[in-house]
């Protein structure tokens, strides 16, 4: 792979670097989980603390954290990991390709003991990311038990802004642009998906197979509470997350799959 490496950058602890004509990017094994992305040309799109701690069983501050198969805290086991499963594990990276526009991934994620402690479902996920002057995440959650299978969860990208009071999402059906003014931790239902603008640049989230858009900003109190977040970078990123909430949960028919997807566009005024 000409634009690929896999760097160690603790014992165990792979990440895969991507240096392509269309952008820089980086991934972690933990969580299959999208550290940076940044097309050529443009300052980086995605928020990664500098804080964040990289071990199994904790989540990645930052980057792009899948939110799976549950949203939040588990709807009924608050004992229970917030976010689900997928976002704390280290994944198995199946293959990579590129091509002139950019590079593939693909890490697939089965059930195991400690999984079906905290969901009792044998299961395999599919994620595949894309990276190159556009951004593609898509999860495909396969049902491989005798069950229904209630999924739900979120992509839950943090966007990277240089100061989040002066930017704005648009696309929410709101009546007018989502200012960041205070914490902000509102979903709203979603078709076209949201619109992240600050300066002239608009970043645009779309989504399919999820029903919503998450819209959080910690603000002051709560970003002083992270011990894996500056105490100021409240101010460093937005995190927009298509979603699905737990309420409305899909449910996986037995043997059945489903996909969910959000794709990422640069583009200026
Ligand atoms: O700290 P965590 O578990 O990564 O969650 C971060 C945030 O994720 C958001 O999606 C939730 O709406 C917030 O309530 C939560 O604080």
């Amino acid at each position: 792979m000409k634009h690929l490496h896999q760097r160690e950058i603790a014992p165990g602890y792979v990440i895969y670097e991507i240096d392509h004509p269309a952008c820089k990017a980086k991934v972690a094994r933990h969580g299959a989980h999208l550290m940076e992305w940044q097309p050529t040309g443009e300052d980086p799109v995605i928020y990664l603390s500098p804080d964040a701690v990289f071990h199994e069983g904790k989540a990645i501050r930052g980057g792009i954290p899948i939110c799976w198969p549950w949203f939040g805290p588990h709807p009924t086991d608050s004992s229970k990991p917030a976010h689900g499963i997928a976002r704390t594990r280290f994944w198995t990276f199946d293959d990579a390709t590129e091509s002139e526009t950019g590079v593939r991934l693909f890490f697939s994620l089965e059930d195991d003991e400690a999984t079906r402690e905290l969901w009792p479902f044998p299961f395999r996920y599919e994620l595949e990311i894309f990276v190159g002057s556009e951004l593609e995440i898509r999860l495909t959650t396969c049902n491989r038990s005798e069950q229904p299978m209630p999924v739900s969860g979120a992509i839950h990208a943090y966007f990277a802004t240089t100061d989040s009071r002066l930017a704005h999402v648009t696309g929410l059906y709101l009546k007018s642009p989502l200012h960041i003014d205070r914490e902000v931790e509102a979903f709203f239902p979603t078709l076209e998906g949201a619109v992240l603008m600050e300066g002239n640049r608009e970043v645009q989230v779309e989504q399919t197979g999820l029903s919503a858009t998450m819209i959080w900003n910690p603000w002051i109190e709560k970003a002083a509470s992270f011990q894996d977040l500056p105490d100021e970078d409240y101010l460093r990123f937005i995190c927009i997350e298509p979603m699905i909430a737990n309420p409305d949960a899909v449910i996986i028919s037995p043997g059945g799959q489903y996909t969910i997807s959000s794709t990422v566009k640069v583009s200026h005024r």
